[in-house]
Formats: C-alpha cells, sequence, structure tokens
C-alpha cells in the first residue's frame, strides 16, 4: 500500500509488522551486512599479512561484536530521526518514526548494544579495535546524524564512521593501524560519494520535507544537479587508484588489479550515465539512472572484496 503524504507528515502504511520485522528494520539489516562483509574483509586481509588463517574464533568474536555496535548505532540513528523519518516516505514507516517502538525502547537497546559491543569487542579482539568501533559509532550517532540538518558537508562527514569498518577488521586481525587497513579505509571513504549522491539525488524532494540538507536538495535545482554530478564523477574516477593501492602493499597482485580496474570502469561507467540527469527532463528515466547506480554501488563493493580476498589468498598458497 502506497504512503499518503499530508502537509506536515506522512503517514505510514496500515500494515502489520512483527517485531522481528521491526528489529530488522531498527538496525538496518541490509547497510548493516554491508558493513560487516567489509570489516570481514579487513581481518581476513590482516590475518593473511600475519601469515595465520583467518578461520579461528577470533574471526568470529570481532565481527559479533562490530555487528552488535553497528545495530546499536543504527538504533540510536533512528532514535534521534523519529520525527524527521516520519516526515519521509522512504523511512515514515520505520518502527520509532511509525511509533511501533517507543523512545525508551529503541534508546535502551542502542545504548545497550553500542557499549556492550564495544566492551566486548575490547575484550575479545584488542582495545584498539573496542576504542575504534566506538568512536566510529558516536562520529555516526553523535556527529553526523545532527549535522544532517546543519550543512550538506554532513555527507563528507558521515563518510568517515562509514569507511571505518574495513580499517576496524584490519586492526582486530593485527591489533595496530597500518597502511593497509588505511587502504581500505580510503576504498570505502571514496565509494560512498557516488553511492550517496544517487541516494541524495533519488530523494532529494523527501529529504527536504524533513529539513535535511544534501547537495543534491540544494536550492538551486540547476547548481544542485551540477554539484552533485560533479562529486559522484570525482569520486568515481578517483575510485580506480584507490582500489589499486592495496596492490602497492603487496597485499594484491596482478588478478586483483585487473579485476578491480574493470568493476571501477563499470562503477564510472553507470556514474557518467547518472551524469545524464543534467540533460534528461524525464523523471522516471532520472530516477532510474540513479537508481542504477545505486545498484552498482551495492554490487561493485561485495565484489571489489571478494577479488581482494581471493587474490590475496592465492598469493599465500602459490
Ligand atoms: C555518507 C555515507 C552514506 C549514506 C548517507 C548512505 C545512505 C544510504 C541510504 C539512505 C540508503 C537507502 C536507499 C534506499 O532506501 O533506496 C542506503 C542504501 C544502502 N547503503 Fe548506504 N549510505 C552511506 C554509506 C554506506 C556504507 C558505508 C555502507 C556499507 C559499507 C552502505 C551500504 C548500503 C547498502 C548495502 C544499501 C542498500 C540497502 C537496501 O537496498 O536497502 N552505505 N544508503
Ligand atoms: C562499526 C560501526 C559502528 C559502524 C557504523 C557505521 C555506519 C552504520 C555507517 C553508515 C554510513 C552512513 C553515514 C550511512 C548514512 O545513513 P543515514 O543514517 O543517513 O541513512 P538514513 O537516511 O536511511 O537514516
Amino acid at each position: 500500500m502506497a504512503t499518503s503524504a499530508t502537509t506536515d507528515h506522512v503517514l505510514a502504511p496500515a500494515k502489520p509488522h512483527s517485531l522481528l520485522a521491526d528489529y530488522a528494520t531498527l538496525f538496518k539489516l541490509r547497510i548493516s551486512t554491508m558493513v560487516i562483509i567489509t570489516a570481514g574483509a579487513g581481518f581476513y586481509l590482516g590475518s593473511l599479512r600475519s601469515g595465520i588463517s583467518p578461520f579461528h574464533a577470533g574471526f568470529l568474536q570481532a565481527l559479533i561484536g562490530i555487528a552488535v555496535v553497528t545495530c546499536g548505532s543504527s538504533a540510536l540513528n533512528q532514535a534521534l530521526e523519529r520525527k524527521s523519518d516520519s516526515l519521509m516516505r522512504r523511512t515514515a514507516d520505520r518502527p520509532m518514526a511509525a511509533g511501533r517502538i517507543s523512545l525508551a525502547h529503541g534508546l535502551i537497546l542502542g545504548f545497550a548494544a553500542t557499549f556492550l559491543g564495544a566492551l566486548y569487542l575490547a575484550y575479545t579482539t584488542n582495545l584498539l579495535t573496542g576504542t575504534l568501533t566506538l568512536l566510529t559509532a558516536i562520529g555516526y550517532v553523535a556527529i553526523y546524524t545532527p549535522l544532517k540538518r546543519v550543512t550538506t558537508i554532513n555527507t563528507f562527514i558521515g563518510a568517515f564512521p562509514g569507511a571505518l569498518p574495513p580499517l576496524i577488521g584490519w586492526t582486530a586481525a593485527r591489533g595496530v593501524i597500518e597502511w593497509p587497513g588505511v587502504a581500505l579505509f580510503a576504498i570505502l571513504f571514496v565509494w560512498q560519494f557516488p553511492h550517496f549522491m544517487a541516494i541524495g539525488w533519488m530523494y532529494r524532494e523527501d529529504y527536504a520535507r524533513a529539513g535535511i540538507r544534501l547537495t543534491p536538495n540544494l536550492p538551486n535545482a540547476r547548481y544542485a544537479a551540477q554539484s552533485t554530478v560533479v562529486q559522484a564523477l570525482f569520486y568515481a574516477v578517483l575510485m580506480i587508484p584507490t582500489s589499486l593501492w592495496l596492490s602497492w602493499f603487496h597485499i594484491t597482485g596482478l588478478p586483483y588489479t585487473i579485476v578491480a580496474t574493470l568493476l571501477g570502469l563499470w562503477y564510472l561507467y553507470a556514474t557518467i550515465r547518472f551524469a545524464r540527469i543534467l540533460h534528461g527532463s524525464n523523471e522516471a528515466d532520472n530516477t532510474a539512472l540513479a537508481r542504477n547506480l545505486l545498484k552498482t554501488s551495492v554490487l561493485y563493493l561485495p565484489l571489489l572484496m571478494l577479488a581482494m580476498i581471493l587474490n590475496a589468498q592465492g598469493r599465500l598458497l602459490f
């Protein structure tokens, strides 16, 4: 059933929700899964760097800890944004925005998961990893989330916590911050811009309704579209050399370099097609181009991670 807008808020659709389904939304299960995949890749590569198999209890402990903190911070993000979420079609049906999960419920769950998860990580992996994960959650919840209503720079700020999970995975395996871990951070950092420019553009009216500031919904529509496209293209071009940086540290070799270049060209191609929003006047066509870029971004990333893991593992075996 479609959602319907009123003058000051968007009504949630009247469909039943199980508590389990509401928790899945509260914990942003799909984004959190991607966070865990990237953290897992960091751990895997870090373990190989140490010359040990990644498949030991530490791998599971690190992923469980990171997953719990990620879910906790997603709940806290939704507690803070329950009002603005209720104003957007995309998010009006979220459990806290729609009032199915109370503020106290969300806050208790969010704080408990964030702090207990970070403590668990510090205890099972190392203090650096627990601290970095807690700082990531703070960056996401306490800095990025309130900034969304203040300045369009929020996306740049939010890209820092967004990019930290693979570095956290690396420190969980290695105990220290090292250049290959920084290279993984850089990959995630750069990846987010085309990803988010597509999303921001698709939902720009929704975001504007909720008072969230983004490049795609700047008051001058022409300038907003141009700036959105320029940023997406700049980072899509930068994505290729950034993804190849890992080979500089001999974590990966020629096979990864070839695959990463091809994947990067694919991501760039989707971004170049997205640039057609500057000339296309048909809103449905423009939305399809943005949705295609979003889809490409969420396929590109796990494929890139898979390529680096396979190549790094292969280098050890052959
Ligand atoms: C500034 C950074 C980011 C912003 C503002 C952002 C925002 C969003 C939003 C609003 C959506 C929902 C799109 C929709 O409902 O159609 C989304 C989708 C998604 N994001 Fe991001 N994101 C960012 C970074 C990340 C990071 C770091 C990851 C994981 C590593 C990630 C993974 C995903 C995935 C997997 C989806 C698709 C989920 C689905 O289909 O529901 N995003 N992102
Ligand atoms: C290890 C750990 C604590 C990781 C957490 C980092 C994390 C979840 C980053 C997500 C990146 C990000 C800024 C998403 C924006 O979503 P949004 O909140 O703006 O999206 P919305 O509009 O759907 O609420």
